[in-house]
């Protein structure tokens, strides 16, 4: 299945525009609670303090690969790491997601969050180098979160289903939020960039809850620092940039001009439609997913059929990598996931 070098992978090719048969395959979330050893292997650690153990993150992200026989694996970390790791005091709460003790809402608030140095991820490049030396032709995705998807937990204090706080100030202060978006571009680019040069072979910029933006909006306030922060690997061309968020089917052309080679389309845009607005936009790109998680556990039949329309509509693309619409969901059958790549790899045009 995987060739010589991860820079030959299938993933690689496929995210460069030159299309695999059959597709590869990988999971947002591969790694995490749908797995049993993951759950043992985490018991009585908390979560950012496993992201910043060698041992655990190498395990972790090997644990899907080694199960599944996925074609990359992703860095198991988390998009608010590289903040804890600046001075930002959050924490992980377990079924809620990052919670940060003193949000950024002013200008001394945010004169008091660095920049990232690479001295203070040491152990990020370690693990990575590790992982490099385990997977060998496999490919290791590194990832950060996009300035706005950080700014929005900074801003708001936790998760927010309306991000109204975030748009208040992007639309009351347009200066302090493009320089707090430009710190973030900053973070999350040395993030990236520290993954790179210790070895991963791809990345994606998570830009998650950026399709509750309208487009005017993600134009204005959002587009540019996410391509500042990709452009922190402008001298390492040859490393394919996947962006995806979910709810984006109406941004995809816009996030395509962040500098990226591949675009993550969510389950609620039918592929061939996304295909389509890419190339009349004028973007050679591929694309990645777009199997809604959810149907994981339908039954084989049904879930069969979605499978092998995703992978027969994305033979019309410039290179398809086929993902998830979002994240596995933690009650998700693994078995199930391990019979759906085994499928993709039967799949040949
Ligand atoms: C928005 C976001 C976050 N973190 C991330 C995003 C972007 C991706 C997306 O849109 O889902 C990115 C992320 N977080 C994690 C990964 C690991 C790699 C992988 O995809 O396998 C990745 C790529 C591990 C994790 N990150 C987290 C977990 C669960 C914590 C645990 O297992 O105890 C994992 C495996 C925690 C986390 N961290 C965050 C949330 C919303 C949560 C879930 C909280 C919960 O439901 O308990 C913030």
């Amino acid at each position: 299945m995987t060739s010589a070098a991860p820079d030959q992978s299938p993933l690689v090719r496929a995210a460069h525009g030159e299309p695999q048969d059959p597709p590869p395959v990988w999971f947002m979330r591969q790694a995490g609670r749908s797995l049993p050893e993951y759950r043992e292997i985490r018991e009585g650690t908390q979560m950012l303090q496993a992201c910043r153990t060698p041992d655990l993150v190498t395990e972790i992200t090997l644990q899907p690969v080694r199960r599944h026989g996925v074609d990359a694996a992703i860095f198991f970390s988390d998009i608010v790491v590289p903040l804890q790791a600046v001075g930002v005091d959050l924490d992980i709460v377990p079924g809620t997601g990052p919670v940060v003790a003193d949000p950024i809402r002013t200008r001394a608030d945010l004169d008091r969050l660095p920049e990232l140095t690479p001295d203070q991820v040491p152990d990020i490049a370690e693990s990575v180098r590790r992982l490099v030396a385990e997977l060998g032709p496999r490919p290791l995705i590194g990832f950060a979160g996009a300035p706005f998807t950080l700014a929005s937990y900074l801003v708001e204090g936790g998760p927010s289903r309306n991000h109204e706080r975030t748009k208040a100030l992007m639309h009351g202060d347009p200066q302090l939020w493009h320089d707090l978006c430009a710190r973030l571009a900053q973070i999350s680019g040395e993030f990236l960039r520290v993954q790179v040069e210790a070895g991963a072979s791809a990345v994606q910029l998570f830009d998650s809850w950026a399709g509750a933006l309208s487009r005017a909006d993600y134009r204005e306030h959002v587009l540019a620092h996410s391509r500042t922060a990709l452009s922190a690997l402008d001298h390492r061309r040859e490393v394919p940039r996947i962006h995806f968020g979910v709810g984006t089917g109406e941004l995809l052309t816009d996030m395509a001009e962040a500098g990226v080679d591949v675009v993550g389309v969510d389950y609620r845009v039918a592929l061939p439609d996304a295909i389509d607005r890419l190339a009349a936009a004028g973007h050679r790109v591929a694309v990645q997913g777009n199997l809604d998680p959810a149907l994981l556990f339908a039954p084989w039949a049904p879930l069969e059929q979605a499978v092998r329309r995703i992978v027969a509509e994305g033979r019309a693309a410039h290179g398809h990598i086929v993902n998830l619409g979002h994240g596995v969901l933690p009650s998700t059958d693994p078995d199930v996931i391990t019979r759906v790549v085994e499928l993709i790899h039967s799949l040949h045009d």
